[in-house]
């Protein structure tokens, strides 16, 4: 065999990918990712295919994807790739591996039959059995026997049809062995930190069982997994040697290289010294570079953050108390509130509480008519995107004046040794679930989704709320340059503001030195003042009586029953929906998608006395005292804009994507959920005599470990979890340096107040020439929203939930915040979470209505009437606060 070591530079790989979330994970089994290239399949004709691509390579990787090799639709060039391999010139012919989807196309090309699996396979781990024990030219040489591997697949190569030229090289025998190792395991839970990384290795949550070897291949207890074609160089594999519970995949991108050089050197090909040339380079579908809008050259001198530190430890006072104090010194006015709360305390996410009640301007944008609208106290500017630009070019260029601010800290003689606050001043707001059409590559906007309103574009005069799709913006952002930033650990609460030190394109952000320090001393004596008060009456409080005299409704117990009428109605019907996850189901069978994340929204109209305008103060209530209080989360927040009269109140547990100021991105994406116990289950154990004392909380938080483990321990939940992963390590991959994606905490069980859910954590090192609006622009819609393939579900879930727009549910939440001078690249970070359990007021004609969006992941082993229970219990975590506020208003 041709040494590799001597060459490995110069091999020239071309990935071709048919729109799989998985593609870009391939990358990682590259020594050399800079040395490939990743082409869509429908990027190039054949003719230019052939004439300018395929000249500059010397070997292929075909991707999985969705559907059928035999449609052309979800194959494209592949198909007339592999038929020249069979027929066509020898110039043409080029060494291939062809992974799952690929793999299902060299089989059907040369004859072989596509068939439905015995047993659809997604985001599972099956044992993998080579057939040939000797190094014997393939992929696999030289793999333990047995070893692990993801599968996602519905469809296979039938056994009986496969030609004769293409040798079984591996199969899988289908047995439950993950989930019977599974059994004996203990859950993990956030609570523990990991010794090591010992759950990126399935080997070490899976102990290998025995194997049988009294099956026939594809006989219902085994199924074809690998085969290589007996003289030509093509190799495909049924399993995905990229998943990050694979095992071998690098040893088995080695062989095919070594392979490559082999058969180079048979046919006398030489391997090219140089790299591959820039023009080449170029095709690849990574995200667009952005240098201008990222190059941080030296401290900006147009701002500088001042934060003056309020030692608040001698007062006791909660953030949610003194924010709803702050927000009621307004006087009752409607003002556009941002308010990020970490209200979960306990949370390791939970750091800082951040509110803001006056920005310096508001941004907002519908993607249908390209229009943003900009507002600065009472005037307003309206404007037209070109069609080539997104409105993700537009807030990164806004955020581009904001890199490398410097700071100063106020001491005022106290011993705050603050080093830098997460949120620096910036754009707060959220990116609504239709913002996928300016982010998502190969959407196209379904024509049902299509506005036709004649109100928009630069010659029409314009109205509010004249379509639809103005009554709520597909973003909005507010530009938040004076807040308060309250260390729920710390018990400091920092009055921070933006202070202009010289000329900037945006002369509205910031305060002129001497209207900063009057609105920093006035607003540091407002929240002494309040929390002086509200520590006094906490105090009377705490004297003499248990139950708050402040007006405040005490914290209902966990235990509160859920009220029994339910005030919110689907838009969809029990059966319609029932019906919409089976043909979810149908379309995983048919191999479009492997996971599914069908939603649904719940709606309330409020009755007029209660509220008029979803800015009303009022409702501000809804989210203190009930929503925060009920359901606290890490991610919850209050987001109000008068201008288009909405309001939102979550509760989200999810992160979406954060990137710090040393350019790390994390994502943590959650899937699988279960309810939690939190009442008597003593009925459930006749031995035991209830005292609603000692051993039935013991009982009871006994039932919540075995809830945990059970999730933990779920193949059906933890497939779930696995496959948004693959998909996150994919989007990362697209921006990030792709080797420096990885799974810190794969599948761990995090306990919020209402349920436990399986979480993981994927992190990677931001490129440089990106910013953080790429990066979240990149990974839109976030992945636990869509399922996998993304772009495949995502049309499919638009027609599944009949084209109702899903709006800020499913977004993100977040905010663009200024670049630290002091950190490691100065650039703008970013903070995000998923936008779900979340009650959103949007003002209509004739009533405010409040609505609570709800789903779940459907995968094939889904069961419909467990999933709409999911869909409720969800929604269990925002309605009753809303059915409380309403009951009590
Ligand atoms: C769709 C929702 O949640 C998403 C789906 C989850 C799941 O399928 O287990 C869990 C968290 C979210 O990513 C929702 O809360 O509405
Ligand atoms: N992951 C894949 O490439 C899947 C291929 C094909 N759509 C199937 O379901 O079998």
């Amino acid at each position: 065999m041709v040494s590799l070591a001597r060459n490995s530079m110069t091999i020239r790989t071309l990935i071709i990918d048919n729109y799989d979330s998985y593609t870009f994970n391939l990358l990682q089994l590259f020594p050399e990712p800079s040395n490939v290239v990743i082409i869509r399949n429908d990027q190039f004709t054949w003719p230019q295919f052939v004439s300018s691509v395929l000249p500059h390579f010397d070997n292929i990787v075909i991707s999985p994807g969705p559907g059928r090799p035999e449609h052309p639709d979800d194959f494209g060039l592949c198909t007339p790739l592999l038929q020249a391999q069979k027929d066509g010139p020898d110039h043409l012919r080029i060494p291939i591996f062809g992974v799952c989807l690929g793999y299902e196309g060299i089989a059907h090309v040369f004859g072989g039959k596509i068939g439905y699996a015995h047993r659809i396979m997604h985001g599972r781990i099956s044992q993998i059995v080579r057939t040939e024990q000797k190094s014997s030219g393939d992929v696999l040489d030289h793999l333990p026997v047995p070893f692990w591997a993801v599968r996602y697949h519905s469809l296979v190569v039938e056994a009986e049809s496969l030609p004769a030229c293409l040798k079984v090289t591996a199969y899988c025998s289908e047995q439950d062995a993950d989930m019977e190792a599974l059994e004996s395991a203990p859950y993990v839970s956030d609570q523990g930190e990991l010794a090591n990384g010992l759950h990126n290795d399935p080997a070490n949550i899976i102990p290998h069982p025995p194997l049988e070897n009294d099956e026939t291949v594809d006989s219902g207890k085994r199924t074809l997994m690998a085969f290589r074609h007996e003289s030509l160089p093509l190799w495909g594999v049924q399993f995905h040697p990229e998943s990050i519970c694979t095992e071998y995949g690098v040893r088995m991108m080695s062989n095919f290289s070594k392979l490559t050089l082999d058969w180079m050197a048979k046919a006398g090909k030489k391997l090219r010294k140089e790299r591959i040339p820039s023009s080449i380079l170029k095709l690849s579908v990574v995200a667009d570079a952005n240098m201008e809008n990222v190059m941080v050259d030296g401290i900006h001198n147009h701002h500088e953050l001042r934060i003056l530190p309020v030692d608040i430890e001698n007062f006791s006072v909660n953030s949610g108390d003194l924010f709803e104090e702050i927000i009621a010194s307004h006087q009752n006015e409607q003002i556009p509130i941002t308010w990020l709360d970490s209200a979960m305390k306990q949370s390791p996410y939970s750091k800082f509480s951040t509110l803001a009640v006056d920005p310096a301007f508001t941004i907002s944008y519908s993607t249908l008519h390209k229009e943003v609208t900009t507002t600065s106290g009472t005037a307003s500017t309206r404007e037209y995107i070109t069609a080539n630009e997104t409105f993700y070019d537009r807030i990164s260029s806004i955020m581009s004046n904001f890199n490398a601010i410097p700071q100063k800290v106020i001491n005022d003689g106290g011993d705050c040794a603050l080093e830098s606050l997460p949120f620096r001043g910036g754009l707060v707001g959220y990116l609504g679930y239709e913002m996928k059409r300016e982010s998502l590559a190969g959407y196209h906007v379904p024509k049902e989704q299509e506005c036709h309103c004649q109100m928009h574009g630069p010659d029409s005069p314009t109205e509010q709320n004249c379509c639809r799709c103005q009554e709520i913006p597909d973003a909005a952002f507010h530009f938040v340059d004076k807040y308060f930033a309250f260390d729920v650990k710390e018990r400091y609460i920092y009055i921070c503001c933006l202070v202009k030190c010289g000329q900037s394109k945006f002369p509205q952000v910031g305060l002129s030195e001497e209207a900063s320090r009057d609105w920093m001393r006035n607003n540091k004596q407002l929240v002494l003042s309040i929390a002086q008060r509200l520590g006094q009456s906490q105090m009377e409080t705490a004297c003499s009586s248990p139950i708050p005299t402040n007006s405040r409704l005490p914290t209902p117990p966990d235990n509160k029953p859920i009220l029994k009428e339910d005030i919110f109605e689907p838009d969809t019907t029990h059966s319609k929906y029932i019906d919409s996850i089976k043909k979810c189901i149908e379309q995983i069978r048919e191999g479009e998608s492997y996971e599914l994340c069908l939603t649904t929204q719940f709606r309330h109209a409020l009755h007029e006395d209660i509220a008029t305008n979803a800015c009303d103060p009022q409702l501000t209530k809804l989210y203190t005292r009930h929503l925060r209080r009920n359901n606290p989360a890490p991610f919850s927040a209050a987001l109000s804009f008068p201008t288009f009269k909405m309001s939102l109140m979550g509760s989200s547990p999810e992160r979406f994507l954060k990137v710090d100021g040393n350019g790390i991105v994390e994502m943590k994406p959650i899937k699988g959920t279960v309810k939690r116990c939190l009442t008597c289950v003593c009925d459930d154990h006749p031995e035991i005599d209830c005292d609603m004392d000692e051993e039935c909380t013991r009982q009871t938080a006994l039932e919540d470990q075995r809830r945990m483990q059970a999730l933990w321990s779920d193949v059906k939940e933890r497939a779930e979890n696995l496959m948004i992963v693959d998909l996150i390590r994919n989007d990362l991959a697209h921006f990030c340096e792709p080797k420096t994606v990885s799974v810190p905490k794969l599948i761990h069980v995090e306990t919020y107040e209402k349920v436990h859910h399986l979480v993981s954590t994927v992190c990677a090192q931001l490129r440089p020439d990106i910013d953080s609006v790429r990066a979240v622009q990149n990974s839109f819609p976030p992945g636990s929203m869509t399922g996998a393939p993304k772009l495949r579900s995502v049309q499919i879930l638009d027609t599944l939930e009949h084209h109702i727009p899903r709006g800020i549910y499913s977004g993100c939440l977040g905010y663009f915040s200024a670049g630290d001078a002091n950190s490691a690249t100065g650039k703008a970070t970013a903070e995000f979470s998923v936008v779900i359990r979340t009650a959103i007021a949007s003002t209509k004609a004739t009533h405010v209505e409040m609505s609570i969006g709800a789903g779940g992941a459907i995968t094939f082993l889904s069961d419909p009437e467990n999933e709409w229970r999911e869909v409720l219990l969800k929604t269990k975590s925002v309605a009753p606060s809303v059915e409380e506020y309403v009951e009590n208003a």
